[in-house]
C-alpha cells in the first residue's frame, strides 16, 4: 500500500510540526482539530517554521509554497476518509484519544493505517478499542519535530509486521531515524526525560535552587542544549504532568510521583511557553 494521503488530528506544536515534515515529504496533508482558532495558530506555527528556513537560505521560496500547498486545514474529521494514514496528536489523555479512535475506526477506509503520537500510553490499550489493532501503531515524534531527527515506533500486541515496515519507512521518508521500542509506559524517551525533568521541578519546589540556577547546572554542566525547566516549559507542563501520572499509574511505583509544584502550575494555567507562562514568562506561544 502507498501512503498518499495523511490526516494530522491535533493541530498544536506536535500537530502543525508533523504536518510540515509530512507535506515536505511529499504527502497531502489533511490538518484537523477541534477548534478553529487551534488551526489557525497551527497553520500559522508551521508557517514561521518555514519562513525561517527560507531565511536561513535552506529552502527556496516556491517549495514553501508548495509544502504549503500540500496542507489542507480540514475542520470536518470526517475527511479521514480519504486519508490512507492517520497521525493523532490531541492531548495526552487515554479518555480523549479513544473516543477519537472509535470514532475513527468507523470513518476510516478498511486499508488505513491510526497511529498515535502518544508520549506514554499503552499503544495495546488504544488499539483495543477500535476492529482494526492490527493497523495502529505508535508514531512518537520529538519536539521540535522539523529539527529532531528521532521517531519512536511502538507496536502495540497486535500490531503486523506490514503496518511496522510502512511506518518504519515513511519516518525514514520523512528525514527522521525510527527506533523500534516496547510498548510500556513513557517508552525509552520519556521513561527517562521526564524522572529528570520531574527531579528539577522537585529542586525548585524544596528550595536547592531558583528555576535559572537549575537550568544552567545542567547546561554549563552536563551540556544539555535546553535546561530541564526551559524544556518542561517547552514540551508543555500539562502534558509533562500527564506524562508522570501514566507513569506512576502504569508503574505503581513511587519514584514516579508528580512534584506538586507541577500540579499547582498546571491547576493555575501556567502551561509553559504555549500559554506564555510556565517557569519562565514568554512573549509568543509560536
Ligand atoms: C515530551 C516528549 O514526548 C518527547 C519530546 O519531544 S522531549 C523534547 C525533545 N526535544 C529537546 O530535548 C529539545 C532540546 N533543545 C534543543 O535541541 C535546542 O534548544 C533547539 C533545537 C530546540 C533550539 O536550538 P538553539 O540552537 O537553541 O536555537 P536555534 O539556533 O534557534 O535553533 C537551532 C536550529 O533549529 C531550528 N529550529 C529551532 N526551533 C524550531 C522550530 N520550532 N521549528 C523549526 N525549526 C526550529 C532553527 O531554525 C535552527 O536551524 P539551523 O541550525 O539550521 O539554523
Ligand atoms: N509537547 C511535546 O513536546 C510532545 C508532545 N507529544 C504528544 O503529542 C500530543 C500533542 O501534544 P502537543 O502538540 O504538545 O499538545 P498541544 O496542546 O500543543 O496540542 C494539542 C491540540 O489538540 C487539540 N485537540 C484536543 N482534543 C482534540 C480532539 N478530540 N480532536 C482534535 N483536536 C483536539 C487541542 O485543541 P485545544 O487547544 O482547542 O484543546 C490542541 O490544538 C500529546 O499526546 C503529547 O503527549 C509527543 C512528543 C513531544
Amino acid at each position: 500500500m502507498a501512503i498518499q494521503t495523511v490526516m494530522v488530528i491535533g493541530a498544536g506544536q506536535m500537530g502543525s510540526g508533523i504536518a510540515q515534515v509530512a507535506a515536505a515529504s511529499g504527502l497531502n496533508v489533511l490538518l484537523h482539530d477541534i477548534a478553529e482558532v487551534s488551526l489557525h495558530q497551527g497553520i500559522a506555527r508551521l508557517t514561521k517554521s518555514l519562513g525561517r528556513s527560507v531565511e536561513k537560505g535552506k529552502l527556496a521560496e516556491e517549495e514553501k509554497t508548495s509544502i504549503m500547498a500540500r496542507i489542507l486545514p480540514c475542520a470536518q474529521l470526517d475527511r479521514a476518509a480519504e486519508a490512507d494514514l492517520v497521525i493523532e496528536a490531541i492531548i495526552e489523555s487515554m479518555e480523549h484519544k479513544t473516543t477519537l479512535f472509535k470514532r475513527l475506526d468507523d470513518l476510516c477506509r478498511p486499508h488505513t493505517i491510526l497511529a498515535t503520537n502518544t508520549s506514554s500510553l499503552p499503544i495495546t490499550e488504544i488499539a483495543a478499542v477500535t476492529g482494526r489493532p492490527s493497523q495502529v501503531i505508535g508514531m512518537h515524534f520529538m519536539n521540535p519535530v522539523p529539527v529532531m531527527p528521532l521517531v519512536e515506533i511502538i507496536r502495540g500486541l497486535e500490531t503486523s509486521d506490514e503496518v511496522f515496515g510502512h511506518i518504519r519507512d515513511l519516518a525514514e521518508r520523512m528525514g527522521k531515524t525510527p527506533v523500534e521500542v516496547n510498548d510500556f509506559p513513557g517508552f525509552v524517551s520519556n521513561r527517562v526525560l521526564m524522572p529528570m525533568i520531574n527531579e528539577a521541578i522537585y529542586t525548585v519546589y524544596e528550595g536547592v535552587a531558583a528555576p535559572e540556577a537549575v537550568d544552567k547546572v545542567m547546561k554549563l554542566g552536563m551540556n544539555h542544549p535546553m535546561g530541564p525547566l526551559e524544556l518542561a516549559d517547552f514540551i508543555g507542563l500539562d502534558t509533562c504532568l500527564s506524562i508522570m501520572e501514566i507513569l506512576h499509574d502504569g508503574f505503581g511505583d513511587g519514584k514516579y510521583r508528580p512534584c506538586p509544584l507541577l500540579r499547582k502550575y498546571v491547576k493555575a494555567g501556567r502551561l509553559g511557553r504555549k500559554t506564555g507562562k510556565g517557569f519562565y514568562t514568554y512573549d509568543s506561544s509560536l
